[in-house]
């Protein structure tokens, strides 16, 4: 479960947001939708605590971020939230699969490789474990992101802009495997996007 009360945050005195509040619960889908410059990667990011807000508090399964210390608070991320970002961050010299296991490594969890390879067959890319990262296409680089966000199973899985390059089809798929994954593990699932094309597959919208 997710919800934010009364955030605002500011890059200066003049950029400056106040942010509805948004509540996901455990199995939900919640889309966040604003066109470009709305604060849309801004307020993914301080759902995440990547970005420490100006007021306000993000709760996420009873614990309030925003009481957390900076370690804490990456060690919390870490184990209980899964981020696919605008653009995937891989670490371009060591394999998919070290990818993958990375992200148990960053939350001091025992490497699973069978969770791993679970999730390339799921995701469709188990071909392609042993290459590095830059060897994939940007759709199979987006799906590995997809099962890097999920490998420590969080309670929470953010995207960003995950279908903004992609046609119709694609579109369906990326959406359904972020589906599919969430309730896998009942996690609550937030999107941020501008595509309007995401409307129909997310009952429950909030407009930045
Ligand atoms: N580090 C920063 N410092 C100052 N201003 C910033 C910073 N990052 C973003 N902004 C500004 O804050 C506003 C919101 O940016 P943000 O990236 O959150 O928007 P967005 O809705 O995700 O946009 P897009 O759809 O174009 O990615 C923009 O006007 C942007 O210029």
């Amino acid at each position: 479960m997710l919800a934010t009360n009364q955030l605002t945050f500011a890059y200066s005195p003049e950029k400056q947001f106040t942010f509805p509040d948004v509540r996901c619960d455990n199995r939900e889908a919640l889309l966040i939708l604003g066109s470009s410059g709305k604060g849309k990667t801004t307020f993914l990011h301080l759902l995440a605590l990547l970005l420490k807000p100006k007021s306000g508090s993000v709760v996420i399964d009873q614990t309030d971020l925003t009481k957390l210390s900076a370690a804490q608070t990456a060690a919390f991320r870490a184990q209980h939230v899964g981020i696919i970002y605008q653009k995937p961050h891989f670490v371009s010299s060591v394999s998919v699969l070290d990818n993958l296991l990375m992200a148990n490594y960053l939350a001091k969890k025992p490497q699973d490789r069978n969770r791993a390879r679970d999730l390339a067959n799921q995701l469709g890319f188990s071909d392609h474990l042993n290459k590095k990262t830059n060897e994939l296409s940007q759709g199979e680089q987006q799906r590995v992101s997809i099962a890097r966000a999920v490998m420590n199973q969080p309670g929470v899985i953010l995207a960003d802009e995950p279908t903004s390059s992609l046609d119709d089809m694609n579109t369906d798929r990326v959406v359904q495997l972020l589906r599919d994954q969430s309730e896998q593990i009942g996690a609550s699932l937030i999107v941020v996007t501008h595509d309007q094309r995401l409307k129909d597959a997310f009952q429950n919208r909030v407009e930045l």
